[in-house]
């Protein structure tokens, strides 16, 4: 599957695959739920996580919550398209869940960290990575403690690894700070539309290439 991602995002593959980063407590979650909400064209994934779950979190909602034993499993069947250590527990994302959309000529959004954004990369060439700022790192601090899903020592390590993540941004195809929550939407929305119009006219470009040379 990973070879065959690789020669995809041309005729195999025709979704979109947008992956969202961003440090903890920047407004990812919100900002792609918001996107989903308007734009029935693209689907979340739910990823694999070995954190405990918090609050109201349902085993294959927010994520399937497996233990190490499992994830160690899925690791060794080359099951992820991606996976990293993040803030003390592993995250990945399942081949299939993508795989299986794309093909389809379904849009995929993931929301993962930087590492798995650069693993995504690597593999699927077409991807779309966009990374989410907050507008300082003390609104970043205020809105992990505002949301109150964290312990205050959970808080203090997700802030330590904010500065280390934020200096990833550059590596990303676009940057969004997330300051105004509705122009932060307006600048994903846009995104989203223009990586549709390029890649629907690259692929129609290459078919009257191939249709010229008679080797539809
Ligand atoms: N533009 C914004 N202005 C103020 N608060 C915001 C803004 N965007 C998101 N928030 C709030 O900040 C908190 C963190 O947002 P969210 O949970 O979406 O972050 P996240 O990046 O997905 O974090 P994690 O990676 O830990 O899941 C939430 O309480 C959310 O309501
Ligand atoms: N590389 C991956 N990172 C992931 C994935 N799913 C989530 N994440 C990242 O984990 C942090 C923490 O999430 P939380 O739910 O514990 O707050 C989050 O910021 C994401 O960046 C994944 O599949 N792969």
């Amino acid at each position: 599957m990973r070879d065959s991602l690789v020669s995809a995002g041309e005729a195999d593959y025709p979704g979109n695959l947008f992956v969202v980063a961003a440090p903890s407590g920047a407004g990812k979650s919100s900002l792609v739920k918001a996107l989903l909400e308007l734009d029935t064209r693209v689907a979340p994934t739910v990823s694999h996580t070995t954190r405990a779950p918090r609050g109201q979190e349902k085993h294959g909602r927010e994520y399937f919550f497996i233990s190490d034993a499992e994830f160690d499993d899925m690791v060794a069947n080359d099951a992820f398209l991606e996976w990293a250590n993040v803030h003390g527990n592993r995250y990945g994302t399942a081949k299939r869940a993508v795989a299986d959309r794309i093909a389809q000529g379904g849009d995929v959004v993931l929301e993962i960290d930087f590492q798995g954004a650069m693993q995504v990369r690597r593999v699927f060439s077409n991807a779309v990575l966009i990374f989410i700022l907050p507008p300082s790192l003390e609104e970043l601090r205020a809105r992990l403690e505002r949301r109150g899903e964290d312990r205050p020592d959970v808080i203090d390590l997700r802030m330590r690894n904010a500065s280390v993540e934020m200096a990833q941004a550059e590596k990303f195809d676009f940057v969004i700070i997330n300051e105004v929550f509705e122009r932060a939407l307006f600048d994903l929305k846009s995104i989203v539309q223009a990586q549709r119009l390029r890649y629907a006219a690259q692929r129609r470009a290459r078919r009257d290439v191939f249709a010229a040379l008679g080797i539809a």
